[in-house]
């Protein structure tokens, strides 16, 4: 059965409100150490040709809260959650699930093992319908095996059990409407929905988001902002990657910034997006060569709008 209130099927209860409770005794450090850390990863280190693009000595994400992971374009973001979910393999570092080390582990088996995430340009399967997209999203299903063969009922039961799932979570989404059309045929932001309620089918614990908002108009932004708090509620962990500081604000827990591969600040929403060192690491990715004075304004105003920091005139 899915999880409905704060309890999983992996049989752990989560108390999303003590959970988000949990973080005020929380340094407001990189690599702060949490109380009930469902991830946790050590000297993560990913170099393509000369390029560090992720350099972690420590992080740790809180259980049964909602974190958002952001930073400047090529700060290594999505890198790191492919290193994470076993989409891409780090030159070093260790780093675990619930305990459990997943060095070496494959994306596949990560997804079984509760961790699921999306992708920043979704990838459903346009020349599937919806409906066969959510099944697809459906992991561990006993049809697989050539034992499961030879009990068909079983595999059968699964199967119905897997549509009815299917379906009520493409009613939660509104997409229950769509569902024989074929997903190229999908809104941007449709697609968004779908990738989310495609990733629910496997019942995750945590669930990563790589750009949620991205493409989304502002009408289905809502329902999407919707969703993910009611995966918090639901006592699933959310992490998700953005670049839309209003989403970020307004649903995260917890912000960690990462820049040039670096965790660089930690905290609550408010007061990471007060943080000088939050503003220094956004202006530091344009910071390759000198910049004239109406460059360096321009930078800065770009940086102030994305993490709403207050420019405070110096001259
Ligand atoms: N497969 C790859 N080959 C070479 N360089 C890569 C590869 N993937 C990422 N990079 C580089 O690694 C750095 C980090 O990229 P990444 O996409 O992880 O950043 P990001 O923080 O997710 O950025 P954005 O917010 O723009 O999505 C960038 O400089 C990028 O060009």
């Amino acid at each position: 059965m899915p999880a409905e209130t704060g309890t999983t099927k992996y049989g752990r209860a989560v108390d999303p409100v003590a959970a988000r409770k949990a973080l005020e005794t929380v340094a407001h450090e990189p690599g702060a150490a949490k109380p009930d850390p469902i991830v946790v990863a050590d000297h993560i280190v990913r170099t393509f040709g000369g390029l560090k693009a992720v350099d972690v000595g420590h992080v740790e994400i809180q259980r049964g809260v909602i974190t958002a992971l952001i930073g400047p374009n090529g700060a290594g973001k999505t890198t790191f959650f492919n290193l994470l979910t076993g989409f891409d393999r780090p030159d070093s570092g260790e780093w675990s699930f619930n305990g459990r080390g997943l060095n070496r582990v494959p994306a596949y088996k990560v997804a079984r093992m509760g961790m699921v995430r999306t992708f920043q340009l979704t990838k459903v399967l346009s020349k599937l319908t919806v409906i066969e997209n959510m099944r697809v999203g459906a992991t561990g299903q006993k049809g697989e095996g050539l034992m499961s063969a030879m009990v068909r009922p079983l595999w059968r039961r699964q199967e119905e059990e897997n549509t009815q799932r299917a379906d009520s979570l493409l009613e939660r989404f509104l997409l229950i409407k769509k569902r024989e059309d074929f997903a190229g045929s999908l809104s941007g932001g449709q697609r968004k929905l779908l990738e989310m309620a495609r990733a629910l089918m496997a019942d995750p614990e945590l669930v990563m988001l790589d750009e949620p908002m991205a493409g989304v108009n502002p009408a289905l932004k809502q329902s999407l902002l919707g969703h993910v708090k009611s995966l918090r509620e639901e006592g699933r962990t959310v992490l998700f990657v953005e670049h839309d500081m209003d989403m970020v604000r307004d649903i995260s827990d917890w912000v960690i910034v990462m820049a040039q591969g670096q965790i660089v600040a930690e905290g609550p929403p408010d007061s990471v997006m007060g943080d000088p060192r939050v503003i220094d690491a956004y202006l530091g990715a344009h910071h390759d060569s000198a910049l004239d004075f109406e460059e360096e304004e321009r930078i800065l105003r770009e940086a102030e709008a994305e993490i709403g920091h207050e420019h405070k005139e110096t001259k």
